[in-house]
C-alpha cells in the first residue's frame, strides 16, 4: 500500500535507442511459484519477477509454509510440498494489487482442506470476482464474497469438488486458470470452453511440471489424481513490459531499439499485430523455445503509425497494452477505433475512462466508448494526468512525451513497482527523460 503520491515527469522530445532487457513475465512469475509449491521436489526458476504482485503471490505461499529460497537476482529456489503439502496460514492473505493472485488462488484454495481468506488493496477490492466464484461454486466451493460479489474472499476448506465442464462468458485466462488449479483437487474432469483464445501460460507449464493437459480447439481438459515433479522454469522477458518501449520507439523519429528474450507466444502478441497493422517496424530476431514458451529479440524502429480499427479477435492477446496502444493511436495519422474491450473497465483501474480522460487533457480528441475507444491521432500538447494508481497507465502516459509539446507530470504512479520496479531507470537508459519525486 502506497501513502505518498509519487509524480512522474516525463521531458517532451527524444528518442529512444539502445539494447535492453525488461523484467520477467508477470503471468509466467506468478504460475512458477503456484505451480513450484504444489510440486514434489525443488524447482528452480530464473528471470523470475521481483515486482510486488509476483512478490505477494510468494509471500502467500511462504506463509502457507512452503519455503521460498530467494528472490536473488531473478532467481529462486521452492521447495514444493505437493498439491496436498500446504498449511493453513495464520492470518488473511493479502494480494496488493494482483488481480492474478487473487483469483488463481481461489481456485486453488477451493480445494484445500482449511479455510483462508483473500484480500488486497483499495484497487483490488473493487474488482470483480463473480466470474470465479461462480464456477467454482458449481464445483461444490463454499466461497463468501462481499454483496457486490467482490473481495475479500472467504474460502472454506473441506469443499468436496466435483469437476464440471464451463463455457466461459468472458475470454479470461485468470478464470480459466483458477478453474484449471481448481480441477486439481476436484472429482473426475474439469473442462473449460474459452470463447476466444486466452494465454495459455498455466496450461504449458501444467505440461512442464508433467500434469497432463487436454486441449482440443478452445476446450481445455484436466483431471485430479496426478502429480507435479519440479521442474526448471526460464521465465522469458514480459511483452506487456517491452509494449512501453515498443510504442516509445514507434512514435518517437530516430529510435532504433532492441528488447532481448522477450516472451512471444501466440496468446500474448497482439500488440505486435496491431502495431504492425499501424505501419510499425518490427523485427523478431533469433526466434526459439525456452523451455516451453516461445521467445525472440525483437528490433524496433521509427516509422510513421496510421490509425486503424482495432480487429477484435486481438483484444484478449493485447489485453493488458491497450494503455499503450492508445498513445500510439493518438500519435498515429488518422482515426483509430477499438471495440470489444469492455473487460478493460474492470481491470487495476477503468483503463478506457482513465486514459481517454489523461489524453483528453493532453489535447487529443479521444472518445471513451462502453467497449473501447475512438482516438484522433494529434498533437500532444505536455499537462498534468492522473494514472488513478494504474502502473500500465503511469508508464503509457510516461512514453507519450516522446511526442508532446511539453512536460507530461503522471500523478499516483507508485503501482508501477506492482509489474516493472525498474521501469524509470530502464526509460532512460533508452533515451526518455524522465524524473521521479
Ligand atoms: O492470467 C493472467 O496472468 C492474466 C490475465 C489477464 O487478465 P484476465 O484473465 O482478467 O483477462 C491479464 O489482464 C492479467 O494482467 C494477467
Ligand atoms: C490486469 C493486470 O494485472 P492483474 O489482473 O493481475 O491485476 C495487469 O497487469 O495489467
Amino acid at each position: 500500500m502506497h501513502d505518498t503520491d509519487v509524480v512522474f515527469t516525463a521531458k517532451p522530445g527524444g528518442r529512444m535507442q539502445g539494447d535492453i532487457r525488461v523484467p520477467g513475465d508477470k503471468s509466467i512469475s506468478h504460475r512458477s511459484v503456484m505451480l513450484g509449491s504444489l510440486a514434489e521436489g525443488v524447482t528452480e526458476v530464473s528471470g523470475f519477477l521481483e515486482a510486488e504482485d509476483c512478490l505477494a503471490t510468494m509471500a502467500a505461499f511462504r506463509a502457507m509454509g512452503v519455503k521460498i529460497e530467494g528472490p536473488e537476482n531473478g532467481r529462486l529456489r521452492i521447495h514444493g510440498v505437493g498439491l496436498h503439502g500446504l498449511k493453513p496460514p495464520a492470518a488473511a492473505l493479502d494480494l496488493g494489487n494482483s488481480g492474478t493472485s487473487m483469483r488463481l488462488l481461489c481456485g486453488l484454495l477451493a480445494g484445500q482442506s482449511f479455510d483462508t481468506t483473500l484480500t488486497g488493496d483499495a484497487s483490488l477490492v473493487r474488482r470483480p470476482m463473480r466470474r470465479v466464484t461462480e464456477p467454482l461454486r458449481a464445483m461444490g466451493a463454499r466461497i463468501d464474497t462481499t454483496e457486490a460479489g467482490t473481495a475479500p474472499l472467504r474460502i472454506a476448506g473441506g469443499a468436496a469438488l466435483k469437476g464440471i465442464d464451463y463455457a466461459m462468458p468472458v475470454a479470461s485466462a485468470q478464470v480459466k486458470s483458477c478453474l484449471l488449479l481448481a480441477g486439481l483437487y476436484a472429482e473426475g474432469q474439469t473442462c473449460v470452453t474459452e470463447p476466444a483464445p486466452t494465454r495459455d501460460h498455466t496450461e504449458r507449464m501444467l505440461a512442464g511440471f508433467g500434469y497432463p493437459v487436454a486441449r482440443d480447439g478452445n476446450r481445455v481438459c484436466i483431471r485430479s489424481g496426478g502429480k507435479l515433479s519440479a521442474t526448471r522454469i526460464d521465465v522469458p522477458a514480459d511483452i506487456s513490459s517491452a509494449a512501453f518501449f515498443m510504442v516509445g520507439a514507434a512514435i518517437s523519429p530516430g529510435s532504433d531499439i532492441v528488447l532481448r528474450h522477450v516472451g512471444i507466444n501466440p496468446t500474448r502478441t497482439g500488440v505486435i499485430e496491431i502495431l504492425r497493422e499501424m505501419g510499425a517496424d518490427i523485427e523478431m530476431l533469433d526466434p526459439r523455445e525456452v523451455g516451453g514458451e516461445p521467445v525472440a529479440d525483437i528490433r524496433i524502429r521509427h516509422r510513421e503509425l496510421r490509425g486503424i480499427r482495432i480487429p477484435e479477435h486481438t483484444v484478449p492477446l493485447a489485453i493488458d497494452e491497450f494503455p499503450a496502444l492508445f498513445v500510439a493511436a493518438a500519435c498515429a495519422r488518422g482515426e483509430t477505433v477499438l471495440t470489444g474491450a469492455e473487460e478493460l473497465r474492470v481491470k487495476e483501474s477503468d483503463r478506457i475512462q482513465v486514459m481517454a480522460d489523461g489524453l483528453t487533457a493532453l489535447g487529443i480528441d479521444a472518445r471513451p466508448t462502453p467497449d473501447g475507444m475512438i482516438v484522433q491521432g494529434g498533437s500532444l500538447r505536455g499537462g498534468v494526468v492522473d494514472s488513478r494508481g494504474d502502473h500500465r497507465i503511469a508508464m503509457s502516459f510516461s512514453i507519450a512525451a516522446l511526442r508532446a509539446a511539453g512536460p507530461i507530470e503522471i500523478h499516483d504512479c507508485a503501482n508501477v513497482s506492482t509489474s516493472f520496479p525498474n521501469f524509470v531507470a530502464l526509460a532512460r537508459t533508452l533515451g526518455l527523460d524522465i524524473e521521479l519525486s
